[in-house]
């Protein structure tokens, strides 16, 4: 298996209205430092998309350049077809672009009640209006029990809530957000979360959401651009990066894998738990295979033979091991148990693997096990950086 097995990308469809927002080969650099490197994107309406990325590769200098904090240095922003930031142009300021902001400390009025920090930015509306257009959205967001209290009463969740709320109430075309929910402790984060996009669809702006949790991404996104060192590595549907990688980092950046190194040979590269057929990558040529622990099947020898591959052997090469590989650990973490393994390959090949096994699957330390191998989840590279298939 490769990362080229399926299309990694989709092309964006023929659409008469103008994406909400387009970015066209932004560059931008504070000093000497580019912080951001020929970054292109758009965002339909109401599609979520989300930047993605380890600290420091550019993400927040991109929110901030659509939101007008920045000014373009090199490319063109476009909102709704039409360009509001063009180097050495007019900068239209953030107060006019019409686009919703979220930030993760977004700090409400505290001499202000909730309803009327939500009301705040509707001043073109007569005044009942506005009271019902922030009502409306609290009770989207189920807060409307909190409307004549003020933010200092309100939990941390219950505050960013109704900074949402805010930021929803003008109907922005686009909504801007920035790691919205990493002050909020794990269960919260789940429920706000949740109401965010449900909110976000229903009132169908689009979304361009700044994160670095790969796990938000996924739950978040219809497309993710996962960007390092200023660039966009790889742009997608959460299903293209997880299945069709493009290279290692894209791979390793949703979580752990098991690695090893070897070399193509018959089209075929062998592992200690089997060989994996490499459909586009030389004969000769060194390679890097990544194996996600939920690739690894394990069966445990008491178990019918229906549970191993076709023949009971491991994987789906020829490994006719003197030895069965074995369970050296094995962890319940919650929804998924994690098992250490000792795989042993031919010629004394050893590896020490960690395979993922939903619900609770506890095997004995010492426990014979059989391994078989998922090809959807195990990529093979070069080791050399080159893209598979080039
Ligand atoms: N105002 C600034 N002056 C100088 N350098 C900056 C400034 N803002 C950001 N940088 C640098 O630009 C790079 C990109 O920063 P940015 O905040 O866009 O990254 P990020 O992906 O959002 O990081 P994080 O997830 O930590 O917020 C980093 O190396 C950062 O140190």
């Amino acid at each position: 298996m490769t990362s080229q097995a399926i299309p990694t990308e989709i092309d964006r469809q023929v659409s008469h209205e103008a994406p909400v927002l387009a970015m066209h080969h932004i560059r931008h650099a504070y000093g000497k430092h580019q912080a951001v490197e020929d970054v292109s994107l758009y965002v339909e309406q109401g599609e979520v998309v989300c930047l993605l990325g380890p600290s420091g590769c550019g993400k927040t200098t991109l929110l901030r350049i659509v939101a007008g904090l920045e000014t373009v240095q090199e490319g063109g922003v476009d909102l709704g077809g039409r360009p509001i930031g063009r180097p050495g142009k007019a900068h239209v300021p953030p107060e006019k672009r019409n686009v919703g902001l979220a930030f993760q400390d977004s700090a409400l009025f505290p001499h202000l009640s909730v309803l009327d920090n939500v009301a705040f930015g509707l001043e073109s509306l007569p005044g009942k209006q506005r009271r019902a257009r922030a009502m409306e959205l609290l009770e989207q967001l189920g807060m409307e029990g909190y409307a004549k209290s003020y933010p200092h009463t309100l939990s941390g969740g219950q505050q960013q809530r109704v900074a949402l709320a805010r930021a929803l109430a003008p109907a922005p075309s686009l909504m801007l957000l920035d790691e919205p929910f990493s002050s909020l402790d794990a269960r919260l984060r789940d429920r706000i979360r949740d109401d965010t996009l449900h909110v976000l669809k229903r009132v169908g702006a689009g979304a361009l959401l700044v994160t670095h949790d790969p796990e938000e991404a996924m739950f978040m996104a219809d497309r993710i651009a996962l960007m390092r060192d200023g660039h966009i590595v790889q742009m997608g549907t959460p299903l293209e990066l997880y299945c069709a990688p493009r290279d290692p980092f894209v791979v390793t950046f949703f979580g752990e894998v098991n690695e090893m190194a070897g070399e193509v040979q018959g089209g075929r590269v062998k592992t200690p738990i089997g060989e994996v057929p490499v459909d586009d990558i030389a004969d000769g040529t060194q390679v890097r295979v990544l194996i996600r622990p939920e690739a690894l099947k394990i069966a445990t020898l008491d178990e019918p033979p229906e549970a191993l591959s076709g023949d009971g052997r491991h994987g789906d090469g020829d490994d006719s091991h003197g030895q069965h590989s074995h369970v050296v650990m094995a962890k319940l973490l919650g929804r998924s148990s994690l098992l250490h393994i000792c795989a042993h390959g031919a010629d004394g090949w050893e590896a020490h693997l960690h395979a993922r096994v939903p619900g609770v699957f506890l095997p004995e330390e010492g426990q014979p096990v059989l391994i078989n191998l998922d090809p959807s989840q195990v990529f093979v590279f070069p080791a050399d950086g080159a893209a598979a298939g080039a």
